[in-house]
């Protein structure tokens, strides 16, 4: 589709096959710095696009506001484009005791607690990452010895209800390291269009952490918080590198 996306505001000549995406707008000024030739394209609503090259490989930029709903609107306008794999960088709250500000989250499949992805197919529908993209993130994580933990999360569409801290006790009793609001609409969205997509998420919260002061910290910089979003960051872009590696590997 050439067209002009109508959220996203792009279109096909200012597509990349590799999108990260931030939930926060403001997170694009951080991933520019890893860029070359940087270049905002878009800014429209919560979706501001920047498009650049790292290590040779060209990449878009696309924050998707907060919650599911927008998230979907950003991955089917870029699956439009021809974007053809798609890494969130969010941030996310601790549900296992052992996860530390800062610690990464590889989500390995998400609990969809959440709206938009029961919109397009049914609950028992898996929410997971693409393995081979999974496969480049942990591998990226690894070499580049950056904090991190793999196993699932939860995401859902509410923040302030009386019974969050009861459902976050009920999740991480069942195993669940952390919570966003995103990835399972990414997740299942990509898979039902055939995007390959992954999910790296920021402990910006510990379990029982207080989280209105947690997220205020995070916003207003705080040092582990935001050393946790550049090495989800690095990871997301590493991870695309290694995908162009594997594919130039398969051609020859
Ligand atoms: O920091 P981002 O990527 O937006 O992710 C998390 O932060 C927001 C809530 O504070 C939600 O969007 C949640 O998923
Ligand atoms: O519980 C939480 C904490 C941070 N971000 C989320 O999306 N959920």
């Amino acid at each position: 589709m050439s067209e002009l996306q109508a959220h996203i505001r792009l279109s096909v000549e200012d597509s990349a096959k590799y999108a990260i995406m931030p939930g926060d707008p403001g997170r694009i000024d951080n991933i520019k710095t890893f860029l070359t030739d940087a270049k905002e394209i878009a800014y429209n609503r919560e979706l501001r696009s920047v498009s650049g090259y790292y290590k040779g490989v060209k990449v878009l930029a696309v924050s998707t506001g907060m919650g599911g709903a927008s998230t979907g609107i950003a991955v089917e306008e870029l699956h439009n484009i021809g974007v053809e794999y798609m890494i969130r960088i969010g941030s996310c709250g601790a549900l296992d005791p052992k996860m530390k500000l800062g610690d990464l989250l590889l989500v390995n499949g998400a609990v969809r607690d959440e709206g938009t992805s029961k919109a397009y197919i049914e609950s028992i529908y898996p929410a997971i990452p693409d393995t081979e993209l999974l496969i480049n993130v942990i591998k990226a994580a690894k070499e580049n010895k950056v904090p991190f933990y793999i196993g699932k999360a939860r995401s859902h569409d509410s923040f302030y209800t009386d019974r969050e801290e009861e459902i976050d006790k009920y999740w991480s009793e069942k195993g669940i390291m952390g919570a966003d609001m995103e990835t399972a609409a990414l997740f299942v969205i990509g898979s039902l269009r055939g995007v390959k997509t992954a999910s790296v998420l920021n402990t910006v919260v510990e379990y029982n952490g207080n989280l209105t002061d947690e997220i205020n910290n995070y916003v207003d910089g705080e040092v582990s918080m935001k050393q946790g979003e550049s090495n989800e960051i690095l990871v997301a872009l590493e991870a695309f590198v290694l995908e162009e590696k594997r594919e130039k590997e398969r051609m020859k």
